[in-house]
Formats: structure tokens, sequence, C-alpha cells
């Protein structure tokens, strides 16, 4: 009918038959329905037989219920909008929170042009209204529309769409903001995550760091490797060391490099091993799961009782929360059961301060695969702090600094302290840097003295123990 309509409209010699023809097509129309669709089919048949290009139309909401959003149209507006700049003459553009430039995406009915190995394909982007299923609602619909040549069907079908369908996901992980969860009451709580650190302001050795960073890059990449090996997708790590060595820096640095969320169990919180595993099973993959001080979040230190007693007076006043009854076991089932329960790529970190408190079940291989020693500033390290803080590679002070670093035990967060730029330039800093490790190494000093002291007094009354038995062994004898 719309063709004959421009017909009628532009050729004045035609209007006639033309005229006739929409009579007759008017009449097929009224009479019988059922004719209607037989005429649509076959005229639909003799227009694709005559139009070489195919179409595939990728809907936002493949459900009908508009319920969840098409993954493979959430990658195909990433993939657009990284290469609009390139294919697009009319964009929008749009500012999105935490990327620095403006993203630029396509209008409705815009049509942008790709290439793929020297073959042109269109796409088109379209944002209409449509009634809902039961009509009492309107919804937008947006989908994109991929046009190319039939002679290119194979290429299309299978490589390009392969192709723009992973290169999107990527763009889609890499972009998308990442999350913090927290635990309270039972239930996980989300903050963005924005944590800076990554593994270049990290102060530690470098070939720990290198060490460190290999392991998470193969472990990202060893999809295939785990399924063929029959193990879960997951790997722990135990960050042990004094407080302020870097153990929650590092953690916030693994998760910026592998684009990963975070989920804070904060142990203390869950009341009950029933709870506790919900918790867990509801983290989702590509996510590190960190229990922070484990030593004083269990009972099988003999803190628990303790922690307990003080939780309990300090719940006095409001009185309502009870002391969490988490034990060993629970937290070792739960940790084994979402291993086996979920899919997807995981990592949990265990930090403390004490080592030798933890129950080796507990951080064994297979729970705990790789142990990480956070230790106390060493020169190298010191370095990494010089040149972040105060943009300084090398100075005739750092001598001395090595040599005080290498008698005293300072952790990178009081190094890092006192460089952050207070007031004067940054050789103040180091200056005051070399007075703090002065006075660090007099008291660890005397501290050692006074040690030694305990023991010689120690010695001296054993042994006067052991003469008055003796004595007395004589006197008695
Ligand atoms: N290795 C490090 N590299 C860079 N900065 C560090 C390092 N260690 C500590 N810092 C600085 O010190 C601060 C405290 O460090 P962090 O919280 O990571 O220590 P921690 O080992 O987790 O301590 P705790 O055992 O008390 O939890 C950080 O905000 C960071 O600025
Ligand atoms: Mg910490």
């Amino acid at each position: 009918m719309f063709a004959l309509a421009i017909i009628y409209q532009y050729s004045p010699k035609f209007r006639p038959l033309v005229k006739s023809l929409m009579f007759v097509a008017n009449m097929l129309q009224q009479s019988s329905p059922y004719l209607q669709q037989a005429l649509n089919r076959y005229i639909q048949k003799i227009e694709s037989s005559c139009d070489p290009y195919i179409q595939i139309t990728f809907h936002e909401h493949s459900s009908r219920q508009f319920s969840e959003r098409s993954g493979a149209y959430v990658a195909i507006q990433r993939y657009l909008e990284a290469n609009s700049s390139r294919m697009g003459k009319r964009l929008k553009a749009h500012s999105v929170k935490g990327h620095e430039s403006l993203v630029l995406s396509m209008n409705n009915n815009e049509e942008i042009t790709d290439e793929y190995q020297g073959v042109r394909v269109w796409w088109t982007y379209s944002n209409n209204v449509v009634s809902t299923t039961n009509k009492l609602q309107l919804e937008k619909q947006r989908s994109y529309t991929l046009i190319f040549h039939n002679r290119d069907r194979d290429l299309i079908t299978k490589s390009y769409m392969k192709h723009v369908l992973t290169k999107g996901k990527a763009l889609s992980l890499k972009n998308r903001r990442r999350k913090l969860y927290t635990n309270k009451y039972g239930r996980w709580t989300e903050v963005d995550f924005e944590h800076p650190a990554t593994f270049d302001t990290l102060a530690l050795k470098a070939d720990t760091k290198k060490d460190i960073v290999d392991d998470l890059i193969t472990f990202s990449k060893a999809k295939d490797y785990y399924m063929k090996v029959g193990k879960p997708w997951k790997r722990g790590y135990l960050l042990y060391g004094p407080p302020g060595t870097g153990k929650s820096t590092l953690i916030a640095a693994m998760a910026n490099l592998l684009h990963y969320d975070v989920y804070d169990l904060e142990l203390t919180s869950v009341t009950c091993n029933t709870e506790l595993k919900k918790l867990l099973t509801e983290t989702c993959g590509k996510s590190i799961t960190v229990i922070e001080d484990i030593d004083c979040s269990l009972d099988f230190t003999g803190k628990r009782e303790l922690q307990n007693i003080e939780m309990k007076e300090k719940d006095k006043p409001s009185g309502n929360q009870k002391p969490s009854q988490v034990t060993l076991s629970g937290l070792l089932n739960s940790i084994d059961g979402l291993w086996s329960s979920s899919a997807g790529e995981r990592i949990i970190v265990f930090t403390t301060n004490s080592l030798e408190d933890l129950d080796p079940a507990l951080i064994r291989r297979g729970r705990m695969d790789k142990h990480i020693e956070m230790s106390y500033c060493s020169f190298e390290a010191f370095k990494v702090l010089a040149r972040n803080y105060l943009e300084i590679e090398s100075h005739k002070l750092f001598g001395r600094i090595e040599e005080l670093l290498a008698e005293t035990n300072i952790s990178p967060a009081d190094v890092a302290e006192t460089l952050m730029l207070k007031s004067g330039d940054g050789e103040n800093c180091l200056k005051c840097l070399i007075s703090v490790l002065e006075d660090v190494k007099d008291i660890s000093e005397d501290i050692k003295e006074e040690k030694h002291k305990v023991v010689k007094v120690d010695k001296r009354k054993k042994k006067v123990k052991e003469a008055l038995a003796v004595k007395d062994v004589a006197a008695n004898g």
C-alpha cells in the first residue's frame, strides 16, 4: 500500500491504474485478513529476494517482561560507544562518573558504519516507546540493528559478532564501577570502591611485587586450566605482618589490578555459621572476599572469649546485639562450601598480625594458597615511598636513611606519614625521617638492653633458686 501511495504521488501517468490497484488491495484487506496475511508474506518474499542486505536486531530486554538487560545489547553498546567517535557523524555526548572524557553515543535512528576485515557493516540505534504486555503501561524499548550484505553472512555472524561481543564485554568490565561491600545485620551493603592504591604506589620489594602480580594475572587467565584439572577457580591469600605494613593497601591494589569487587567480611558482626554461609554464597564472581585480622575474629586463639566479654560490655547500653557464634569449623565449612557451590573467579584474603596464633587448618595450602609476609620498611620500599610522596629518585641523605633502616623496625605507614609534605621541601622531610629513625633506633636499643637485663635477672634468680634447693636437700638429707 505504501509503495502504491508513492507511485500515486509521483507518477500522475499511472494514477488511474494505481487507484484501481489500491481499491482492490483495500477490498482484499477488508474482506479477508487471511488473504491479506498471505499477500504480505508474498510481498516480503519478493522484497527479500531483491534486497541483498540482512538485518539482525538486538533488543535491550530480551524477555517480554522487560526484566533483565540483554548481555549482548550491553556489550554492543559499549563497543559502539568506544568506536563512535571514529565511526559516527551525529552523536550525543554525556559525562559518566569516573570517566575523565565524555562518552559519545548514537542518537535515535542514527546510523554508523563499521569495517571489519575489509567488509562494511552498518549499525542503527532505535529508542521507541512501546506498550507493555498488559497494554496499560508504556516502556522504552531500545535496540541496535546490524545490517550487512548477504555475501558476508558467514564472516559477520561468526567472526565479527564474536569480535564485537568480546571487545564490548572487556570494555564493560574495565569501565564498570566497582563495589565495596560490607556486612551488617546479615546483609551486604555496598558503596563505590574508589581506593587509589596500585602496585606502582605500593612500597614492597620489587621481586615480591612481581611475584604477586604474576600470580594474580596467571590466576585471572586460568579459567580453562582450573576446568581441566577439576578445581574450583579460586585462590586464597594470607597476608601477615605487623600493623601498618600495607596489608590492606595490597588488597586494594589487587582489586584495582584485576578490576574485582571487594567484600569486606566483618566476622564479629556475623551472628552464626548459617549467616556466614549465606553471606559468602551471596558474593559474586570476580571478587575478593577479605577477612581482616582473622586472629582476632575467631575463638581458637582464646581471644574470642575475651572479645565476647568486651562486646557484651560494649553492648550493655543498647543491649541487643548478640555476640557472634561463628566457629572455626563453621568458617572452614562455609569457605569450602563456597568454593564447591559457585562458579566464577574468586579470591579470598585473610590478614593477620600474628601468624603463630592461626590454626594450621585455616591456612593450609589449598585454602590459603599463597602466604605473603608484609615486613617493616626496607630501603627498597622507602625508595618507592620517596618517589610517590616527594618525587625524589635519589638524594645525598639516602645513604644515611639506608643505614638506619637496616638497624630499625619501622612500618611503611610511619615512613609515609613522615614523608607527607606538611611544610617545607623534600629535603626537610628526609631530615625529619632521619631524626625519627634515630629516635626509633635509640628506643629499640633501650628495649633490647632492658630485655637483656630482665633475662640476666631471671637467670640469676634461677641460679639462686637452684642453689637454695641444693642447700635444702643437703639440710634435710
Ligand atoms: N607497603 C606500603 N606501601 C605503600 N603505602 C603503605 C604501605 N604500608 C603502609 N602504607 C601506608 O600506610 C597506611 C596504612 O597501611 P595499611 O592499612 O595498608 O596497613 P596494614 O598492614 O593493613 O595495617 P593493620 O595491620 O593495622 O591493618 C596506608 O594508608 C598507606 O598509606
Ligand atoms: Mg589492615
